[in-house]
């Protein structure tokens, strides 16, 4: 059985509307299983995002699809402080390399900036060695025929986006429609790969990849720079 956690962060619930979509596609592929973990301030203390628990449960996922909302054009700094709690030890012992990784993000605006924050989400799963999957629907709502039910209405492939009014509770029908359907994607793709030819990956520690990097100066000494 392949796992998958979707990571989220909302304020006042509009992105965990994407986050349950999203689960509700990982969960329609049989031999995937999906389990949502929220990201909550109580987890931070003096800017530092600190819950063990949760992380080694992250570890154990054959994919992470990590989610929050769009505050002032960026992620928000809850989420933003649990990526980077990330970085010690997990980015310094490639914990996460090869683990599969997609993103989501809502805002009230149409644009509201938000592709920032998918930028920041996707920037962050490669630094973390791990594979990114995008969506696959061609965009909607961009014709005089189309529709806020669309899929793909914001026409974004990087990640999934949502935009929800700011008087309503909810991103558009096709915006969550959008979201379980990357969910879905995601786990098909992660099945693929965790049911594919087996095969062991190098991980490496900074200071066993410098190690390398000296030996490969001294072999490479007077040949070329
Ligand atoms: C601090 C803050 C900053 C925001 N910045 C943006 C923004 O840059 N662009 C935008 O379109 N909406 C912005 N919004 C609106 C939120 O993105 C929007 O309400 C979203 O649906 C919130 O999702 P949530 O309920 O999951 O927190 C901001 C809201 C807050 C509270």
């Amino acid at each position: 059985m392949a796992k998958l956690a979707v990571v989220f962060q909302s304020g006042k619930g509009h992105t965990k509307t994407l986050a349950d979509s999203i689960l509700k596609g990982i969960n329609s592929v049989e031999g995937v299983s999906g389990s949502l973990f929220e990201i909550r301030g109580q987890d931070i203390q003096e800017g530092r995002f600190a819950n063990e628990g949760l992380m080694s449960a992250l570890d154990n996922c054959d994919g992470i699809v990590l989610g929050c909302a769009t505050y002032m054009g960026s992620a928000s700094a809850i989420f933003k402080a649990f990526l980077e709690s990330a970085f010690q030890p997990r980015w310094f012992e490639q914990r996460w390399k090869d683990k599969i990784a997609a993103g989501f993000t809502n805002s009230a605006s149409q644009n509201g900036d938000k592709l920032t924050t998918l930028f920041q989400l996707s920037i962050f799963a490669m630094q973390m060695g791990m594979i990114w999957v995008g969506v696959s629907d061609l965009p909607g709502n961009n014709w005089s025929g189309g529709a806020r039910s669309d899929l793909n209405r914001l026409g974004s492939w990087v990640g999934a986006m949502g935009q929800s009014n700011a008087d309503e509770d909810k991103p558009s029908i096709g915006d969550i429609d959008t979201a379980e359907r990357l969910g879905a994607r995601v786990a098909v793709i992660t099945r693929r790969i965790k049911d594919g030819v087996a095969y062991e990956t190098e991980r490496l520690s900074e200071p066993g990849f410098r190690k390398n990097n000296i030996a490969r100066k001294d072999a490479l000494a007077g040949l070329r720079d």
